[in-house]
């Protein structure tokens, strides 16, 4: 299957491009915001993923021949598709780190360039950033029920499709240690590791012949899958047989997985079955349809569980199929521009802005202003709620930074590109500075998001200029 990138797009984007082309428009400068509306599962957070693999996406974010030739079929006007041989994108993005805590309402990212290559971005952007974003907040709250235990992505086989290979890697940077997608593994570079199938032992009938071909065959890494026929009366015994045998030889059996049944109840009889065996390193791995409820249940439950294999609910981001961010357009030829709506939420934020973090005196995050870009952050002294303004924040003399920087610029990124774990340990550090009422499951605290002075009169502003001339 050959991919084209400049065509992973909807439809739209390119009818769109076309129109500004032949309305002389290539040359307008715009500003694109992207953020999202709701924290995905319920969470007091989300955490922001997938922008590295934005930027090599938009590197190489080209129409070749074939696209070309695509595009004429469909009627494309040859002067345009002229145009679309020579594009590259040659604008600016300015967004966090990836792998930062971000809150809905502020823009977490924005665009600036000229209206086509701007507009042609959209949907690609949106996918990336949507899909990853989502992944990695639910890795992140897996990472957080199992603490210090091991957290192994092996939803490959109930993903959508190939958004897996996306996938895998935002649960990586979310916090799983590591994936059993050997593709997104060589991809993205992350860990791959994997146990063993029911099919393995069914196909050798006898379970012990089935753990000690296993255990002969490759001894390293090697984990037994104990629930093929009776767990605690054949499959751990078997596999504490063998584990006997291995470490004969001077090997070491890694563990058993469980997949069925009570995880609490077999992962404390199996323990003790190993440390009676004085297999006291043999690890024990569970699954079978976990989440991060689950594992907290489990945890509370006293299971004896060293590492969690989640798949279905990890990699489809149950139950949330998508986080809601969108792109809308903010400013034209350095005019601010506004989406109206009779919903305040949805009245969009006007204007080149810049977000800034405000630190409580305990150095943990209190709440996130959305400023003008040109305004002097140090002479903002309070923040307004969106949509009632009337609450207020002040942020006068709080320890602050800017969030939101320059990171692409002229067709290439201009910050240093992060491994995976250099992302995970970033989310990690600033999930950290989250006060722990941010980070409950269930009906967690709301994080202040806060519009300054001139931004909420520019939005008021410029809504009652545009419902005056209707
Ligand atoms: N101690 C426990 N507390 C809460 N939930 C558990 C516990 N043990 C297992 N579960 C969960 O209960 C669900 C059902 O487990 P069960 O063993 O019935 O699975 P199953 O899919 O029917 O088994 P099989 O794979 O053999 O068909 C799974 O999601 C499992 O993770
Ligand atoms: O339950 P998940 O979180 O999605 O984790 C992945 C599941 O995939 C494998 O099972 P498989 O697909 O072979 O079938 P099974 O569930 O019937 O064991 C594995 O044994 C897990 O049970
Ligand atoms: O390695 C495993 O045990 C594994 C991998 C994918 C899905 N289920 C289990």
């Amino acid at each position: 299957m050959k991919t084209i990138s400049g065509l992973y797009t909807d439809h739209y984007q390119l009818s769109m491009a076309e129109g500004y082309f032949l309305a002389e428009r290539k040359t307008d400068r715009v500003t694109f915001d992207y953020f999202f509306r709701r924290n995905p599962f319920g969470s007091g957070f989300t955490v922001f993923a997938g922008l590295q693999v934005l930027f090599d996406m938009i590197e190489e974010f080209r129409y070749d021949s074939d696209a070309i030739d695509f595009l004429h079929q469909r009627g494309f006007q040859d002067e345009f598709l002229d145009f679309l041989k020579n594009f590259n994108f040659q604008g600016s993005i300015y967004a966090p780190r990836e792998g930062e805590v971000v809150f809905p309402t502020e823009p977490i990212l924005s665009v600036e360039g000229n209206i086509i290559e701007a507009q042609l971005l959209e949907t690609l952007l949106l996918n990336t950033l949507n899909y990853q974003s989502l992944i990695a907040t639910k890795a992140n709250r897996l990472r957080q029920s199992a603490g210090n235990r091991s957290v192994v992505e092996f939803g490959m086989r109930r993903a959508q499709g190939w958004a897996a290979l996306h996938g895998s890697r935002a649960a990586v940077a979310g916090g799983a240690d590591s994936t059993s997608n050997v593709q997104s593994a060589y991809t993205y570079g992350l860990d791959s590791s994997g146990t063993q199938a029911h099919s393995w032992v069914q196909s050798f009938g006898d379970e012990l012949t089935a753990f000690r071909t296993f255990a002969e065959k490759r001894p390293k890494n090697c984990v037994l899958l104990v629930d093929t026929y009776h767990t605690l009366n054949s499959g751990v015994p078997n596999a504490i047989t063998v584990a006997k045998e291995m470490q004969q030889r001077g090997e070491q059996l890694l563990g058993i997985r469980l997949d069925s049944g009570d995880l609490a109840y077999l992962s404390k009889k199996a323990r003790t079955m190993l440390d009676e065996a004085g297999l006291h390193k043999v690890k024990i791995v569970a699954s079978n349809q976990l989440d991060e409820y689950l594992i907290k249940s489990l945890i509370q439950q006293g299971a004896k569980i060293d590492i969690f294999g989640v798949g279905t609910n990890l990699i489809t981001g149950r139950d949330d199929g998508a986080l809601d961010g969108v792109y809308k357009l903010s400013a034209v030829n350095g005019k601010p521009t506004i989406k109206l709506s009779e919903d305040v939420a949805k009245l969009t934020l006007p204007g080149r802005k810049q977000v800034v973090r405000y630190y409580n005196g305990n150095d943990e995050f209190f709440a996130d202003g959305v400023l003008l870009a040109e305004e002097n952050s140090n002479g903002v002294k309070t923040i307004f709620h969106p949509e009632y303004p009337d609450k207020k924040s002040q942020v006068e003399g709080l320890k602050k930074e800017i969030l939101t920087s320059k990171v692409f610029e002229c067709g290439k990124a201009l910050v240093e590109k992060k491994n995976i774990q250099e992302i995970s340990e970033y989310r990690s550090h600033r999930v950290s500075h989250l006060a722990d009422e941010y980070k409950r499951f269930e009906y967690p605290h709301i994080y202040k998001v806060g519009l300054s002075d001139n931004l909420t009169q520019l939005r008021q502003d410029l809504s009652s200029e545009i419902r005056g001339r209707q």
